[in-house]
């Protein structure tokens, strides 16, 4: 594929569990260097559409390509190489450091193969990512030790390793203290301005969670999108209190967005 083509496209997608529609006619376009956001409330399909966007399930009715190949024709777990996936429940017990973690990411495991050495220019990747993601001062601590902010952002950087042309984030900031978050969405935004090619799909409850750098939202409810685009044009109080069943009122300062409940008029 060449470089002005999609990283991703979903047409009319519906996925059908146990009889149950999880998404219905769901279509996305994502070019690269574009960020999007995939906001709903529990249960509206996120996670189902994630774990399409990432090869991880196929959908039961229409077409998803990533990276330029359709899903059901190509081996899911080649195409997931090229996909910068962060699993929050990322299931390492050991004491490997900061480092040794991020360079897991070469290899996608979860402890480093024994057979294959880093080479010199992946360990300066490494430390590239771990000073993008503020981490360069914990790079030797050990994972065991670290704040669940801190995992997070080791995770980002590990996913980041192998140079995918799409990250994706399952609700990054859950369960992250206010610095934390800050830090996390700073991380993101910085990440972005290094790699104006990347591209990336961010999943959360809540508008507060979302980086400055977000430029496109996708809004779900009950399985269907409710909105779809450039942010300005999305993240409104109408759409969002479409999409939460919930009259809220949206605001937008400093590139950031807070959600309120909408005072009941006079
Ligand atoms: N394999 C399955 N079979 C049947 N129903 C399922 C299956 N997987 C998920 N669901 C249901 O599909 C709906 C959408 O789930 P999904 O996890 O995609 O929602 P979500 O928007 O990510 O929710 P949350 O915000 O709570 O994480 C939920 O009602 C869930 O119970």
């Amino acid at each position: 594929m060449t470089r002005a083509e999609p990283v991703l496209q979903a047409e009319s997608v519906d996925v059908v569990r146990g009889g149950r529609h999880l998404l219905r006619d769901v279509s996305l376009t994502i070019a690269p260097g574009e960020h999007w956001a995939v906001l709903g409330a529990n249960g509206a399909g996120k996670s189902t559409l994630l774990a399409m966007l990432g090869a991880v399930s196929h959908p039961t009715r229409g077409v998803v390509r990533v990276l330029g190949r359709r899903l059901g024709r190509v081996d899911l777990r080649e195409l997931r190489a090229h996909l910068g996936h962060v699993n929050p429940r990322h299931p390492l017990s050991s004491p490997l450091t900061v480092r040794e973690v991020v360079l897991t990411g070469l290899t996608n495991s979860i402890e480093p193969d024994p057979f294959r050495r880093p080479t010199a220019e992946q360990r300066e990747h490494a430390e590239a990512l771990i000073a993008t993601l503020g981490m360069t001062r914990r790079a030797d601590a050990a994972w065991t030790t670290l704040s669940q902010g801190e995992r997070g952002r080791t995770l980002i950087a590990r996913a980041l390793m192998p140079q995918p042309r799409l990250l994706l984030l399952d609700e990054p900031a859950t369960g992250l203290d206010l610095t934390a978050r800050e830090q996390l969405l700073s991380s993101l935004d910085e990440l972005r301005r290094l790699h104006p090619e990347l591209a990336s799909v961010l999943v959360t409850h809540h508008l507060e969670e979302l980086p400055a750098s977000t430029s496109h939202a996708l809004l779900l409810r009950e399985g269907e999108c409710v909105g779809r685009g450039p942010v300005d044009g999305v993240l409104t109080t109408e759409l969002i209190s479409a999409c939460f069943d919930h009259p809220v009122r949206i605001t937008r300062e400093d590139g950031r967005w807070a959600a309120r409940a909408a005072r009941p008029a006079r």
